[in-house]
């Protein structure tokens, strides 16, 4: 191993070498003893400790020696770490074998990052914080830190500062303040990220520094799940940071600083294992989803030659770690496994991903800044120090002045002339106090009603989400015979990756998000009415105490507080703002995916009625024949929006433009989004309702509701547009208002009105796209432009006289045309999503090695990962697969399909190539319609990932 570790002959643990430059990761393994819960399930032990004390055998306990094709397989895997420690392992022994190498290192001013990993229950939270009476890593390392501190006593200076954090639902909490808003990351001018706002509290004895820790832990979010009964629900980043100096400075002045981060992270769950359901699995995909965030940073970073791409911007996790990942920080990762083989697949994982951490190099660097003074330099610090130590003095005795004529001291001046002034005054002073704690409530309870609002976000996000899961499935269901499709009960049971569990699992979910919601909706209500009564309180506080300060001082200083009061109402009510803006763009996402599926169904649907008209000779009335004309000749130039204009232009004007012509050229729909996002920002505290029975209605049914593109409007109604401001009060304080909080509702009620409304002619392009066909010989390629068939009406002489060749001819132009038209509008779907959205990546409930490193794969590439879609079409014989080919700009690649039915819930699943490099039947994700599907004509899906 190069890790830096270095036996010091055998008189204790290794300690790390100092070299400044590059310095692998150091990784060390902790594997827990079982629990009893585990034994109870008859776990048996399968991770052990082996050889040079730095090995761990992982025994598959699936191996089976009578299956004779496997009998020379063994599937034991082997990991080499630089420390490893089992369940004999205390607490003292782990802490003096990983973290402790890192002390010196950090006082010398290195940088130096401990984190722990592993699956949820695997042991994180026991080796970082530990028990009272057998503390982790995190006391020990300042423990001994202020041990070495003190033995430089009376030589050097030293300040250590902490900070501790937790991230929990992309969303940064202050444990030190817990109180305070929401933080944000930024990134100064050398790329080192910080985050704005977070409390750094000097500490001065390992005693403090524990009241700290402890204090930050009980603000943590921690809940019993089925895995853990003690889950950490956030990562928690706690840093240290430390400044030294020489006390006797000499001309030349050496300053140190050294940055430690002690990192307790989540641990990844498989939703099937934890059992999570609403709240706690909403967590967990934040969780899930910053872990393979950071699992494809280690991954990118451990390749060879380290020419990856690393995305840290992924999650606020990795944009935290960038410096200990890749920048100059000293790291060891601890990585926790469970003993037992009911957790085989966790401990797998970890395994993999803490043996990939070994190849990350860090650069190394000491934090050192050399102060060198001159003579005459001295002299102009003395000389500036002087005059600070006068300007200092002159604002205390003008604060003392102030004080004398604002607070108790001016009662030895009231002293004898009135007793009634003295309480006066006395009335006035409480009064201030309590005019501050009422605005401290105040803003608390904003705040509280901020996170129920985020929480009720989230839900509805899901119910929608989950709702999309129905109805992809039940629009997969129509467009697929069901004779082939039949399975038996027990072998839905099984195929966890059928549609018809993965509806289950979606309608379960449905039912526990209500739950979730109803929850909410209650804490909500309390909170509000909390909120609206310290806001009454306030400004009946703030009347009253005007009228007490009768001085300027006073009345200044009450205008202080009260702008104070505003600022910090602001800041929450920004944060409002851009919680809103992220829900409604995540909201609009979900809604371009959907109303993609259900314009694909629509042109199955075309394309099957027209085949019947055709195959039962049915009589087309001229004005539907010229509508399909019109639709072809869409499919084809993309006129549709032009011609619909002259063929009734008041259809296309109430679809688009409320009356006014249509100006948009493109998508009519996304411009209309882009102008709500323009004028959707004025939302403040926000309410949800999620949909009501009536819109919710079309889960059940079997086919999908009319779509239509909802507007900010539909979505937020106001319900309290309330302006009533803290009523001025006072001359001086005219200006001084509590700003009015508007309340606006997520109206689904409306929202689903408008639903039904339908919008069928609403989204369609005139945007030209390349489509290619592979269509057995013929193959189209490029801007189509085949000419609008003639459909055999009655008065039509290819309906007349429809011989068999005709017959064949206006089939196989159908065919074309409807699948062209799924294609193209896929594709444009497909395309505008790409520059939208970005990467889709599943977040697959657990972090797998196979799907991380191919999401690595597509940014490898440098190319976003692509959501391909699939189409079959049955009437047009083709060579191979009945397979078509995309080769629009957007995809280069030819993704033929061999989608086989249902094969994998497209929500749950990851958006890759799964197909080997030789086969002609490369995998594209394989969704929605099967191989034996094909005589139900064209049927065009589109992913939808997990995070939208
Ligand atoms: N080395 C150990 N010795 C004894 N008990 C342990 C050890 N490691 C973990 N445990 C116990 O196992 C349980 C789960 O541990 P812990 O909460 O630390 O897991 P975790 O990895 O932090 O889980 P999560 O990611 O869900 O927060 C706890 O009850 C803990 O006390």
């Amino acid at each position: 191993m190069t890790s830096g570790l270095k036996d010091n002959g055998g008189a204790g643990p290794p300690i790390l070498l100092l070299p400044t430059g590059e310095q692998q990761v150091v990784v060390a393994c902790r594997i827990r003893p079982m629990t009893e819960e585990e034994e109870m399930e008859g776990a048996t032990n399968i991770a052990h400790k082996v050889a040079d004390d730095n090995m761990v055998v992982l025994l598959d306990p699936e191996e089976d020696h009578d299956n004779a094709l496997r009998a020379n397989r063994s599937r034991e895997r082997k990991y080499v770490f630089d420390v490893v420690s089992d369940a004999r392992a205390d607490q003292h022994e782990v802490y003096s074998s990983s973290s402790k190498l890192l002390l010196s290192s950090v006082l010398e001013g290195y940088n130096a990052t401990v984190f722990a990993y592993g699956a949820t229950g695997a042991g994180k939270t026991y080796t970082m914080l530990g028990t009272e009476n057998n503390p982790g890593v995190m006391y020990r390392t300042l423990h001994d830190l202020f041990v070495e501190i003190k033995k430089f006593e009376g030589k050097r200076e030293y300040q250590v500062t902490m900070s501790y954090l937790e991230i929990y639902n992309e969303l940064i909490r202050d444990l030190l303040a817990p109180a305070s808003s929401f933080l944000e990351l930024r990134e100064d001018a050398k790329g080192t990220i910080q985050v704005a706002g977070l409390s750094e509290i000097i500490a001065k004895t390992p005693e403090e520094v524990m009241d700290m820790l402890h204090k930050g832990n009980r603000a943590r979010t921690q809940e019993p799940t089925k895995a853990n009964k003690t889950s950490s629900r956030s990562h928690a980043v706690l840093q240290v940071n430390i400044k030294q100096r020489d006390i006797n400075r000499s001309h030349t002045d050496q300053v140190r600083f050294a940055k430690l981060y002690m990192i307790d992270l989540a641990g990844s769950e498989r939703a099937a294992q934890t059992q999570n359901t609403g709240k706690r699995m909403i967590e967990g995909a934040h969780i899930n989803r910053s872990l393979l965030a950071l699992g494809n940073c280690i991954n990118a970073l451990s390749e060879k030659g380290n020419t990856k791409y690393v995305n840290y911007r992924d999650s606020k996790l990795t944009r935290i770690l960038k410096d200990s990942l890749g920048g100059n920080s000293r790291t060891l990762m601890i990585a926790h496994i469970s003993p037992a083989s009911i957790h085989f697949e966790e401990s797998r994982n970890t395994l993999n991903y803490a043996d990939r951490a070994k190849y990350i190099k860090t650069k190394v660097r000491r934090n050192v800044v050399d102060v060198s003074y001159h003579i005459a330099q001295y002299k102009q610090i003395i000389q500036d120090l002087r005059n600070q130590v006068q300007l200092l003095r002159e604002q205390r005795d003008d604060l003392e002045m102030r004080l004398t004529t604002t607070n108790e001291p001016r009662f030895s001046r009231l002293g004898n002339n009135s007793t009634t002034e003295r309480l006066r005054v006395e009335e006035g002073l409480k009064l201030k106090e309590n005019i501050i704690q009422s605005y401290r409530k105040q803003i608390d309870a904003r705040r509280a009603l901020l996170e129920i609002d985020t929480g009720l976000m989230d839900v509805i996000h899901e119910y929608k989400r989950n709702e999309s899961v129905i109805e992809h499935n039940v629009s997969n269901e129509e467009s697929s015979p069901r004779n082939n499709n039949k399975k038996s009960s027990d072998e839905l049971l099984n195929d966890t990756n059928s549609p018809d569990t993965a509806k289950q699992r979606a309608r379960a979910e449905l039912r526990v998000l209500e739950q979730e919601r109803g929850k909410l909706e209650k804490q909500r209500k309390i909170q509000l009415q909390e909120f609206e009564t310290s806001k009454k309180e306030s400004r009946r506080l703030l009347e009253k105490v005007t009228k007490k300060m009768n001085t300027t001082e006073q009345r200044e200083l009450l205008r202080l507080l009260t702008e104070n009061f505003e600022y910090e109402m602001k800041t929450i009510e920004l944060q409002a703002e851009i919680f809103t803006r992220d829900y409604s763009i995540k909201h609009k996402d979900l809604q371009l995916l959907r109303m993609s599926q259900h314009r694909s169904l629509c042109d199955t649907i075309i394309y099957q009625q027209r085949r019947l008209i055709h195959d039962n000779r049915i009589l087309v009335p001229t004005d539907l024949e010229e509508l399909y004309q019109l639709y072809s000749k869409d499919i084809d130039e993309g006129q549709l929006i032009q011609d619909l204009k002259s063929y009734s232009p008041r259809l296309v004007a109430a679809n688009y433009n409320g009356g006014k012509p249509s100006g948009s050229a493109t998508f009519p729909f996304l411009s209309q989004i882009a102008e709500e996002d323009l004028t959707s920002a004025s939302t403040s505290v926000t309410s949800f309702h999620l949909p009501n029975a009536n819109s919710r209605r079309f889960n059940n049914q079997t086919t999908l509701p009319p779509h239509r593109t909802l507007s900010d409007q539909d979505l937020f109604t106001h319900v309290n547009d309330d302006s009533t401001n803290n009523t001025d009060v006072g001359h001086d304080l005219m200006s001084a208002t509590n700003k009015p909080v508007s309340y606006s509702h997520f109206n689904f009620d409306h929202a689903s009105k408008q639903l039904t409304k339908g919008n069928s002619m609403g989204s369609i392009s005139s945007e030209s796209v390349d489509v290619s066909l592979n269509n057995g010989d013929t193959r189209r390629k490029g801007h189509t432009t085949s000419p609008p068939i003639d459909w055999p009406s009655a008065s039509s002489p290819a309906f007349r006289n429809n011989t068999g060749k005709d017959k064949l001819d206006v089939r196989k132009q159908t065919q074309d045309i409807a699948a062209r038209a799924a294609q193209r509008r896929a594709n444009l779907h497909h395309k505008e999503l790409m520059n939208d959205i970005g990467p889709v990546l599943s977040s697959d409930p657990i972090i797998t090695k196979e799907n991380s490193s191919n999401a690595l794969g597509l940014e490898a590439n440098g190319a976003k990962p692509k959501k391909t879609v699939t189409i079959n079409d049955s009437g047009i014989p083709r060579p191979r697969g009945n397979e078509f080919r995309r080769t629009n700009s957007d995809s280069p690649d030819l993704t033929a399909h061999d989608t086989s039915a249902n094969e994998f819930d497209p929500f749950y699943s990851t958006a890759y190539n799964r197909g080997s490099k030789n086969s002609n039947k490369k995998r594209s994700i394989s969704h929605g319609s099967s191989s034996n599907n094909r005589s139900s004509g064209p049927v065009a899906n589109v992913v939808i990932p997990r995070d939208y």
